[in-house]
């Protein structure tokens, strides 16, 4: 980062090589917008300042909405106009905040207005074009962001104008038509942190500015305080108990930064009871420093039972992930030679394949070194480790303490096959590596719920509640679940209160180091494989023996199956006594192979 009062003097031609206009009025626009394309020259460089996706909107005003690092939460952004005043251009933005899906705490501390349009079936359509719809748009309102730059160009602020928190009362209450309070008299009909949610906004900003005009700005916040606004039944009048504390928070770049006046001031900030000047660090502003654990990214650790369907919930959860500009890394770790698994994800997502054996028997080392390379080929916020079918988490977590300079654990996520509980509970039950998965888990997905009657459903749900009643439990369909659930439930408990890292579960874990060779598991692989029928693969799978618990790779299926041509490449997937096939990737690097895993299974190969 450049220091402050660095040597060559300020000027926003490195943001826009022209002076500035006054007459276009729309000049703070033109700061804003060459700032985010330059940024975006380089979209790993966008997301490495904080941003995670602009979008311009439609419509006459110049707004966007954009998402940035370390909130969940769409911003809106729109011009609302700028003048000109002792030389400077003074520009103002109205700042909104939507949240994105339906278990948001946020949503409880909205108006209920704001509630009442997120109930509406086009709410994400309206969202991405709310420039258009001003009053429909009001209640998201959070305050707003303040350009400032000398036309000369050696001057330019940035700044956040917002209340610590919105509060507004409903003196009379609020009731259903049934007599029902909504909200019991005197209570609160929102209660929203402005500041601290526009701050997330202003970290990447300023850090894009600060990075453009090669300065360090001058940070100073400065309060000041009136009666909040309350309402009864016959309108909004001032609230006799509560007091609103309006906060700015300036970023101010050139070389007489320091000592320029508050042209905000002039109005609210110049009345009596603001406060002197406070000088902050930048480091301050959210996501600004590099290396702060918030930067971090955080691991989740994905398990589940052989052939459960943990691969086929990655593939769906990365497809929403990436699609929200979230990108992910992916480490998978798979007990058997060939890493399929890191084939069938395609090639949008980072992959570490660690085949070489269990995570949690023997790979904590090269799990540091494949996290390191995931990091450095891309800003990822996201890392997901796939573990083996038979890795415990239980002793997983403990190693991940190790990793703590790297990495902030996440939820663990257990993938269970609900055919397989209906037909053994007992399995479950009683201690193993599958009661260790389901006790040790902090979502509990119900996969396969399609291959079960529901009744079977509810209690495999019973099972699974008995053993761990504090998880997130979520029926599933080919790994189809709602995905924010997942980000709400991580957003909700600290990580302390995560099921997962009950103290009783890691001690439990010190004591009992599972290990898959004193179970009698073990894999072997057949490569160069021949063309085969299906009835030819069944074969094979008998002779592997009753132990047998999974199979997967890729053959050439000489007589078809659903959705596969005759003589094509298909993969091969045997799990929970079921034998599927899907068309094979392209890129099928390791050519025909199967690999067999399960319990005292016996090798052969095929002379
Ligand atoms: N019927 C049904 N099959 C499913 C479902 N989810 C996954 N499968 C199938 O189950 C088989 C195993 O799925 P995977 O996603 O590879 O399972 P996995 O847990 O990653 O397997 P391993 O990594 O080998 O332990 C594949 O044939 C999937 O198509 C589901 O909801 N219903």
């Amino acid at each position: 980062m450049p220091a402050r009062g660095a040597a060559h003097p300020m000027n926003l031609k490195t943001i826009i090589p022209r002076p500035l206009d006054p007459s276009s009025c729309t000049e703070c626009v033109a700061l804003f917008r060459a700032a985010l394309t330059r940024a975006y020259f380089s979209r790993a460089h966008a997301r490495r300042l904080g941003w995670r996706g602009v979008r311009p909107c439609g419509g006459p005003h110049s707004a966007w909405t954009l998402r940035v690092a370390g909130s969940n939460h769409v911003f809106g952004l729109r011009f609302d106009g700028e003048q000109i005043h002792n030389q400077k251009i003074h520009g103002c933005f109205s700042l909104y905040i939507f949240p994105q899906h339906a278990e948001d705490p946020l949503w409880e501390r909205l108006p209920l207005e704001a509630l009442r349009r997120g109930l509406s079936p086009q709410y994400a359509e309206t969202v991405r074009d709310f420039a258009r719809h001003e009053t429909w748009a009001a209640p998201f309102g959070i305050g707003w962001l303040h350009m400032e730059a000398a036309l000369d160009g050696s001057f330019f602020r940035v700044a956040l104008e917002a209340m610590a928190r919105w509060r507004v009362r409903a003196l009379d209450g609020i009731c259903t038509n049934n007599g029902q309070w909504v909200i019991p008299p005197g209570g609160k009909e929102c209660d929203v942190p402005q500041y601290r949610l526009g701050l997330h906004l202003m970290g990447p900003l300023v850090q894009t500015y600060t990075e453009q005009l090669e300065q360090t700005p001058y940070i100073r916040v400065r309060h000041t305080s009136r009666q909040a606004t309350a309402y009864t039944k016959e309108g909004s009048c001032a609230d006799p108990e509560l007091t609103e504390h309006c906060l700015l928070l300036t970023a101010d770049f050139g070389a007489d930064a320091a000592a320029s006046a508050i042209f905000l001031a002039d109005d609210a900030y110049a009345a009596p009871g603001a406060t002197i000047p406070v000088q902050r660090k930048i480091a301050h502003l959210p996501k600004y420093s590099e290396d702060t654990t918030q930067d971090m990214p955080v691991l989740h650790i994905l398990t589940g039972f052989l052939g459960s369907g943990k691969t086929t919930f990655l593939r769906a959860w990365l497809d929403y992930l990436n699609g929200r500009e979230r990108y992910t890394g992916v480490i998978q770790n798979e007990f058997g030679q060939v890493a399929l698994d890191a084939t069938l994800l395609g090639t949008e997502t980072c992959v570490e394949a660690l085949d070489d054996g269990c995570v949690c028997c023997s790979l904590s080392d090269s799990l540091r070194s494949g996290i390191e390379r995931l990091k450095a080929a891309m800003p990822t916020e996201t890392l997901i480790l796939e573990t083996t079918g038979l890795a415990n988490p239980q002793n997983i977590l403990p190693d991940l303490r190790d990793l703590s300079d790297i990495i902030n654990v996440g939820l663990v996520i257990t993938v269970v096959d609900c055919g397989q509980v209906f037909r053994a509970p007992e399995d479950f039950a009683t201690q193993g590596v599958l009661h260790d998965q389901v006790a040790g888990a902090d979502v509990l997905l119900l996969n396969k719920t399609d291959i079960v009657p529901d009744n079977a459903l509810l209690q495999a749900e019973a099972c699974l509640k008995a053993i761990n009643p504090r998880a997130l439990l979520l029926r599933a369909q080919r790994g189809n679940v709602p995905y924010a659930a997942l980000d709400a439930f991580f957003d909700e408990h600290s990580n302390s209160h995560l099921p997962s890292r009950r103290p009783c579960l890691e001690h439990m874990s010190v004591q009992t180091h599972a290990t898959h060779s004193t179970k009698n598991y073990s894999s072997f692989a057949l490569t160069q494989l021949p063309p085969l029928t299906r009835r030819g693969i069944s074969a094979l799978l008998t002779r592997a023996g009753n132990g047998l618990c999974r199979v997967k790779g890729i053959v050439h299926l000489t007589d078809g199956a659903n959705g596969i041509a005759r003589d094509a490449a298909a993969v091969v997937q045997y799990a929970g006594g079921q034998l599927q096939f899907e068309p094979a990737p392209k890129n099928n690097p390791d050519g025909d192979y199967l690999i067999f895993i399960g319990r005292d299974i016996t090798p052969f190969t095929l002379g």
